[in-house]
């Protein structure tokens, strides 16, 4: 008997007849190898840029445009904070998400997100209410994948509000920050949406983002934060864009001042990507929320106030470039 076989930890074994103790053998590879048969295969990740093909995002425009009857000119994407913007949509068709065949739901938004399609100043828009976060559990494909939907439905100019915490000490709470550069850490992280096989349709396969912030848009900025008296608290910046959910510590905080950003935040940059790749002229507002770490927070009744501020600031100046665009001024 070949002592060296162990079949069990039980003395049995040991009383067993060679041919019985190769037949157990057998049985146990017979088992193990029906385990591993039984074991799931290794999931294979669809790269972010594959998320949705040309054919999935194009039904889900003609959707949108079959629906509406409308063919925007004016992509929105809204922060949280600026929710009410939408508001300012005139006779709106508003769609769920979850209307948009294959529009992927964030488990945590569930149904809350929304498509509002209509006027603003006379140009017709399309807003995004309720974005979808990448430290949401969110693939970063699927955040973007409205700003590929807009160009598809017509979109030619988009713009992006985002809230973000000030890196730089002259950024303050309620101001507004129109992006004028990013620095990406998240693609520095391999979390680029534009990851994978590229879908020449879309756009080229290495795209040049120096210039995704439209000059055009930025100045246009600059003269209305003039003409509404708020060239004072309307700024231009550098977006460092993080994946969150936590927000930074005090030595990243040092660290992104040296790298040269003002603001930080946690979303737009992925989209800014993609709507470059795709050619679509960029806007990124950004209204600050937080100060810098060497900031003293204003007291509470003041920053309301200058968050109050800053919204609105926010809201006037979308709908005055919508205008000046729209009427070729
Ligand atoms: O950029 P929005 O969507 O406004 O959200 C901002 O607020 C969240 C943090 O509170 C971050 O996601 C940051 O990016
Ligand atoms: O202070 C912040 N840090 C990072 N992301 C943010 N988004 C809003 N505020 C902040």
């Amino acid at each position: 008997m070949n002592r060296n076989i162990k079949m069990c930890n039980r003395d049995c074994c040991e009383l067993k007849t060679a041919l019985q103790i190769r037949r157990m053998k057998l049985l146990i590879e017979k088992r193990l190898q029906e385990e591993a048969n039984a074991k799931p295969k290794d999931i294979i990740e669809t790269p972010q840029g594959e998320l949705y093909s040309f054919d999935d995002v194009q039904k889900m425009a003609n959707f949108i445009i079959n629906r509406t009857e409308k063919k925007p000119k004016f992509g929105l994407i809204l922060s949280s904070h600026v929710n009410m913007l939408a508001d300012l949509v005139e006779s709106p068709v508003v769609l769920q998400y979850t209307d948009i065949p294959k529009f992927p739901v964030s488990q945590l938004r569930g149904n809350n997100s929304k498509l509002f399609v209509g006027q603003i100043m006379g140009g017709t828009v399309i807003a995004a209410q309720g974005r979808m976060h990448f430290y949401e559990g969110n693939p970063v494909g699927s955040c973007t994948l409205p700003v590929r939907m807009f160009k598809l439905c017509g979109v030619e100019y988009l713009i992006i509000i985002c809230s973000a915490g000030a890196v730089s000490a002259e950024h303050n709470v309620g101001d507004v920050v129109a992006i004028k550069d990013h620095i990406n850490i998240m693609s520095w992280c391999g979390s680029c949406p534009l990851v994978g096989l590229n879908d020449a349709r879309f756009g080229q396969r290495n795209p040049s983002i120096i210039d995704a912030y439209d000059e055009m848009l930025l100045a246009k900025t600059t003269e209305i934060s003039r003409e509404i008296g708020q060239d004072n608290r309307v700024k231009t910046g550098v977006y460092v864009c993080v994946g969150g959910p936590a927000y930074e510590t005090a030595a990243e905080q040092r660290f992104f001042r040296k790298i040269g950003a003002d603001v930080i935040g946690m979303s737009m940059v992925p989209e800014v990507i993609i709507a470059k790749h795709c050619g679509l002229k960029v806007l990124g507002l950004t209204l600050v929320t937080l100060p810098a770490h060497d900031v003293a927070v204003p007291a509470h009744n003041e920053y309301a106030t200058l968050l109050m501020q800053g919204k609105k600031t926010c809201i006037e100046l979308v709908s005055r470039i919508i205008y000046k665009i729209q009427n070729n001024l």
